[in-house]
């Protein structure tokens, strides 16, 4: 067997998570917008490199033992390594790869002496390859190795070897993490003796007792804390629970994909095939001309997972058991893994669902996810229990610190009311992610990326026990009771199509540098909401600024100001699956809301770049921004940066306020721990006068550093000698609580999501009504309002195919039209906006005044409008 031909066929195995996804969302070359695809440069990134992310190594994982915390073979041998900036060129080095940490020396004699050149946790790093060049990157943030080994099959070995050492190395954390628990919750013989007592009784009585000396109140509250720990093995049962989870799951998948394969039969497509070998997380490229004889003729690649050779999979009968260690033999490399398509072939036999097989695989599917969702939930209720019981040790600890801010008494007399499941899940996100938080530096080079440090978010002295204690009021304010019937829809047609398929690696990749705005996806990667629409949604919270027309204190005026511009970063909350459609040039959207007493007209006014605009007037207020926004890839994350300033006036008190948006990040983008973080510095400013500003500060979570204050928040109204009248804080995901006003009170709480609202994109139910088209409504609007755009309506009809075709006709559109106005030397010009400066000489779209008059008179039917679809 020709080992060099096999094992490069195995390399490129590697890299089947571009392959894989250029393929799902291919678009025939013609309806390729310029920003998809389009460049020679791009094709090579994509084919090239490919960031190994965790998903991979979760799934790795999957197989395993959970109790089985070997560490993996060393691997050791030389490599080159390019050399630090600003040297240039490459040096050959010996690395050792050892309990999840590399070295590196000189050579090996230098690693016999102990002399190491460097060391990294491979746990912490994002591993890039490129398996053209045998190229393997390292980015641990402040560490980054760029290597490259001498033959495919070493290279295999490496990334291997990395993936496997680094899930040890993660694995390895988690448990540490639970030993140290466990050491904790080891009773002393003094502590044996209060083992039985009784847990509320301990703690609190004693440390309310002891009139706010610190020292002794922590030493209640340890206390307190280690009756806990020591009452409580859940934890330890919670991980238990989940690690069934994780392997009922994985059979879960294997059973699907069984099923699957019988009701496909025999008369499978071509599509059907890719859809499977997708689901089974296999590529399969186009055959190419088999060669006659070879097994690696026609190209075919692996699972990730099995070409790491991680999992047991049946083979034609016989269930071959690989292991990583088969892999550092590079004689095993070809021989004992089967070629792939007869793998999917042999998944695929013929059979119905009628087929008793089938039913008994059906039976078993419904009691193995009986099961999951049994263990989720019992997990739920202990983690729930918990959290309560440490919620009580905090409110028994805060009694006894003394504090800069003033105590709501609300916090003083706590009750203990259940968490909400807001609160644990950002608990739950903290302390698995972050440790992993990285960027590719080569990705940052080539989208000429900065540091991050664009924005501020450092938050303020003592603001993490200031922020907690405003948690804690807020969970107790009552949500603003059932919220009141609109006569509005509910719920949207269908649900959201599942998009988890779909190659974002690939997407984002090939467009690196590009506005995310300006590129084209395929529409199961869209909400039904546009940017226009977007821009409406953040009006959601609306009676905020009405709140502020009616209030006379100038520095209260601006707390209600500051908690308007927080909540309309609510709305991301259960918003990260998928991306609002990109509006077309001279698209509009108009909104009436009579119950909320505003109407709101946004336009997209540019296309290069692209910029939305809106208007909404009201009574109380009126509310004007141009939004557009610059997006950063980070290699695992990617950072909205929004320009454009918000704009609101109250008429009553001749206000202008004027304040900046901070940066929205996607962390994880391409894994299933994907989250939203908001962070940055808002100033409001009050144009008119300049009694007070407001600093909102939207803290950026650290690494490790808080556990339980994602999504913070804080705020301070600052006079104009820069003394604080008011503070508030909390988090834009579940409120804000104002103690300095004179009744301390959570000033804004988002409205309670509508009954299955993950099965809907996560809208709100106001955002569920932004899109909705009642049959009064649709002759009075324009032909250019976005409710009439068919592909998006036919992504909320669930046709999401058609929307894919209908899209890329509309964008096809598009193009011909800005090509017809560039041959007459022509420019678009927006319809109801115009463009204007600020105050401070910023280029800004103001409305023009026509939308509503023209609506009404002669009514957009007697009017020449743009075709935009
Ligand atoms: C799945 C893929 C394709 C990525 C999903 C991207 C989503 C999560 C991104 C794309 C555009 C983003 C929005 C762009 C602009 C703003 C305005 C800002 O004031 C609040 C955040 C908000 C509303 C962002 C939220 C996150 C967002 C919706």
């Amino acid at each position: 067997m020709d080992l060099s031909g096999s094992s490069l066929n195995r390399s490129q195995s590697l890299a089947s998570g571009l392959e894989k996804t250029s393929h799902t969302w291919n678009k025939p070359a013609h309806s390729q917008s310029s920003s998809t695809l389009s460049s020679r440069h791009s094709r090579q990134i994509i084919k090239d490199w490919e960031v190994i992310d965790d998903l991979q190594v979760e799934m790795q994982g999957a197989g395993d033992d959970p109790q089985d915390r070997t560490a993996p073979g060393i691997c050791e041998g030389y490599l080159l390594k390019r050399r630090k900036w600003p040297l240039k060129g490459w040096h050959k080095r010996y690395f050792v790869l050892e309990g999840g940490i590399l070295r590196y020396s000189k050579n090996q004699q230098d690693v016999a002496r102990g002399r190491v050149q460097g060391s990294l946790d491979v746990s912490l790093a994002v591993i890039s390859i490129n398996k053209k060049s045998n190229r393997i990157d390292l980015d641990a943030e402040d560490i980054l190795y760029h290597m490259k080994a001498k033959s495919h099959e070493l290279f295999y070995i490496w990334v291997t070897k990395l993936q496997a050492h680094r899930l040890y190395k993660k694995n390895e954390a988690a448990h540490l993490h639970s030993s140290v628990l466990h050491t904790l919750s080891l009773p002393t013989a003094a502590e044996q003796a209060q083992r039985n007592g009784d847990l509320s009784a301990t703690g609190m009585a004693d440390s309310a007792g002891v009139s706010g000396v610190l020292p002794s109140a922590n030493t209640a509250v340890n206390t307190k804390v280690s009756a806990w720990l020591q009452q409580s093995h859940n934890p330890d049962i919670c991980v238990q629970e989940l690690n069934r989870c994780h392997l009922d799951l994985s059979e879960l998948n294997r059973l699907i994909q069984r099923l699957q394969a019988l009701e496909v039969g025999q008369a499978f497509t071509n599509g059907d095939l890719q859809r499977i070998i997708s689901i089974q997380n296999l590529s399969l490229e186009k055959p190419k001309k088999p060669k006659s004889g070879k097994i690696w003729g026609h190209s075919r690649t692996l699972s990730r997972v099995e070409a790491l050779g991680m999992v047991r999979m049946p083979i034609r009968g016989i269930t071959k058991s690989l292991s990583s260690s088969h892999l550092s033999n590079s004689a095993h490399l070809g021989a004992s893994v089967p070629c792939i398509p007869d793998y999917v072939y042999s998944q695929l036999s013929p059979s119905t669902v009628n087929s008793p097989e089938g039913k008994k695989i059906q039976q078993d599917i419904y009691a193995m996810s009986q099961r999951v969702l049994n263990s989720l939930k019992s997990v739920h209720e202990t983690l729930s229990q918990e959290r309560q019981k440490l919620q009580a040790v905090w409110d028994a600890n805060n009694m006894h610190q003394s504090n800069t801010l003033a105590q709501p008494e609300a916090v003083r007399h706590s009750s203990q009311g259940p968490p909400s499941v807001a609160d644990s899940a950002a608990e739950y996100f903290d302390a698995s992610d972050d440790i992993l938080w990285g960027s590719s530096s080569e990705v940052s080079d080539e989208s000429g990326l900065s540091d991050g440090s664009t924005t501020n978010s450092e938050p303020e002295e003592g603001h993490t026990s200031a922020t907690r204690k405003y948690r804690a009021s807020i969970s107790r304010t009552p949500n603003s009771v059932v919220p009141k019937s609109t006569g509005r829809r509910t719920k949207l047609p269908v649900h959201c199509p599942d998009n988890s398929h779909v190659g974002l690696v690939a997407i984002l990749y090939n467009n690196i540098g590009k506005d995310l705005a300006r590129v084209s996806m395929p529409a199961v990667l869209n909400e039904p909401i546009n940017l226009l629409q977007r821009l409406c949604e953040e009006l959601e919270y609306s009676e905020l600024l009405d709140t502020a027309n009616n209030t006379s204190d100038p520095y209260q005026r601006m707390v209600y100001i500051a908690a308007f511009a927080i909540s309309g970063y609510s709305t991301a909350t259960f918003r990260n699956r998928y991306k609002p459609v990109n509006p077309i040039l001279g698209e509009t959207y108009e909104c009436i809301r009579e119950d909320r007493g505003f109407r709101l007209i946004s336009e997209q006014v540019c296309h290069h770049p692209p910029i939305s605009a809106c208007h909404a007037d009201s009574e109380n207020f009126s509310f004007w921004q141009d939004q557009r926004w610059k997006n950063k890839f980070w290699g695992k994350s990617l950072e909205i940066l929004p320009t454009g300033m918000v704009n609101v006036t109250l008429p009553r008190y001749a206000d202008h306020y004027e304040w900046n948006k901070v940066a929205t990040c996607i962390h994880n983008v391409f894994s299933q721990q994907r989250y939203l973080e908001h962070y940055g510095e808002v100033i409001i400013k009050n144009l008119k006068s300049n009694i007070c500003t407001c600093k909102i500060t939207f803290v950026k979570s650290r690494y490790w550093g808080s556990e339980t204050n994602k999504n913070e928040v804080q705020g301070v109204v600052l006079d104009q000698s820069g003394s604080a009248i008011h503070r508030f804080g909390g988090l834009w995901h579940e409120g804000i609580f104002c103690d300095t006003l004179p009744t301390p009170k959570c000033i804004w709480k988002p409205n309670q999501q509508p009954k299955d609202y993950l099965l809907y994109y996560g809208f709100s139910s106001f955002a569920m009504e932004l899109n909705e088209l009642p049959s009064d409504l649709k002759p009075l609007l324009p032909p250019t309002d976005t409710r009439l755009r068919p592909d998006q309506r036919m992504l909320e009809d669930g046709r999401v195919d058609e929307a894919d075709k209908k899209k890329d006709e509309i964008e096809e559109m598009q193009r011909e039209r800005r090509k017809e106005l560039g041959k007459r030397g022509e420019e678009h010009v927006p319809r109801f906006f115009k463009r204007s400066k600020d105050s401070s000489g910023r280029d800004v779209w103001l409305t023009n005044g026509t939308y509503w008059k023209l609506r009404e008179n002669p009514g957009f039917a007697n009017l020449e409008n743009l075709t935009l679809w």
